[in-house]
């Protein structure tokens, strides 16, 4: 959710965003979306993660209903000094759909934060962006300030931020902000607004007895389920959750997650950005693994975390690094996202590596890598 103020904040923040011209980012998926297999939407009313025709899917394949958000070869690059470029997002390519979750997973740094502010149009001033993301007949990359400001953010964008401390007022109790949001978004008369605040901060289980409070004086948990109640008081048909479990103990993360399926099942769409394997779980219908700026695999959660497992190696080191699987980590570091190799980026950390990976892998029936198993992994 933007307040009036952080949209302000926002617009500021985004002058001088540029567009790169197809073809300026390595491997503009203006090219590369025809190498990717899809199959034909169909419309299927209800909740994609309960409905049986969602079984069998191809992983590549958003929801069975149409797409709220359709998201084609988004890349972002900033140019840094010296012409020096960072590829923080490259192709990205999926497709969300009301009553659907999709959690964005992987490692620090792999462009999981970029991907979201891309959407809301809140990269800074050294960004270049290329592809498209359609939000009905808007199109997220390329909408002007205005339209961003007035009619996406908050009204049919929604986002629970990565820094909620940076992100919540600091001159403003939490109720106050909440009351203006809801002034802002929702129409609530003033009369009514007190209760409608208490109402929004019990969604997010956020005390009414901390109401009056101004941001610093909350915990980062607290803060954390400011933000997510901000977040919630727009309705917003598309909600960006950006970690929004950090900070939180084990109750809170599953009573937060809880939440938020509701507010999918309720019909929104959810993009949810999570280091939180379990939170990812219980959560989401899909399941998008990011390395190195690219999604390398795109799955249904129940085949990704059960059986038959992840098929990208990257995908399968992330499960096997938990503590209660084989709680094994993922040898070496990923690449610098301004000096990537032209070939797959897990190349140099895979241990099914072959002369094959310094072609780069098309991403193809939900996963990108030349050796992807058909059968369960061996080292689960
Ligand atoms: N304004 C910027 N200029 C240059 N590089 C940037 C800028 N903003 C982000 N980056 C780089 O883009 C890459 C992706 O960052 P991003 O914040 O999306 O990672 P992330 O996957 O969300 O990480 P985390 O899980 O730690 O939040 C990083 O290498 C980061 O340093």
């Amino acid at each position: 959710m933007t307040t009036p103020q952080n949209t302000d904040r926002a617009a500021s923040a985004t002058t001088g965003r540029s567009r790169v011209t197809p073809g300026a980012v390595p491997g503009n998926a203006h090219h590369a979306s025809s190498e990717r297999s899809r199959e034909p939407s169909a419309a299927v009313p209800g909740n994609a993660r309960n409905a049986p025709s969602a079984v069998g899917r191809s992983a590549s394949e958003g929801s069975l209903q149409t797409p709220l958000l359709s998201v084609r070869g988004l890349s972002v690059r900033f140019r840094m000094r010296g012409g020096r470029h960072i590829a923080a997002v490259a192709d990205a390519d999926f497709d969300l759909a009301p009553g659907e979750c999709l959690a964005l997973v992987g490692e620090s740094g792999c462009g999981k934060s970029v991907l979201a502010s891309a959407l809301l149009g809140l990269l800074p001033g050294n960004a270049q962006t290329a592809g498209s993301a359609l939000l009905g007949d808007v199109d997220l990359l390329t909408a002007d300030e205005r339209t961003l400001a007035r009619t996406v953010r908050g009204r049919r964008v929604g986002l629970v931020p990565q820094s909620p401390a940076a992100h919540l007022t600091p001159v403003r109790t939490v109720g106050a902000q909440l009351a203006e949001t809801l002034r802002a978004l929702t129409g609530t008369r003033k009369q009514d607004l007190r209760a409608a605040a208490r109402t929004a901060a019990e969604r997010a289980a956020f005390p009414a007895d901390h109401l009056d409070r101004y941001p610093h004086e909350l915990s980062g948990g607290l803060a954390q389920r400011a933000a997510t109640a901000l977040a919630l008081v727009g309705d917003a048909p598309l909600l960006l959750a950006d970690e929004p479990t950090t900070g939180l103990d084990r109750d809170l993360v599953d009573r937060t997650v809880d939440e938020l399926r509701r507010h999918v099942d309720e019909g929104h769409a959810l993009l949810m950005i999570t280091h939180d394997l379990a939170a990812a779980e219980r959560v989401a219908d899909r399941v998008a693994v990011m390395y190195a700026g690219r999604i390398v695999e795109l799955a249904d959660t129940a085949r990704f975390f059960g059986t038959p497992g992840p098929r990208h190696p990257y995908a399968r080191g992330l499960l096997n690094a938990l503590p209660e699987r084989a709680f094994t980590p993922i040898p070496g570091m990923p690449p610098e996202l301004g000096d990537l190799p032209p070939g797959c980026a897990f190349e140099a950390r895979c241990t099914y590596a072959t002369d094959a990976c310094a072609v780069r892998p098309a991403f193809t029936d939900g996963v990108a890598c030349h050796h992807p198993p058909a059968e369960e992994p061996a080292r689960a």
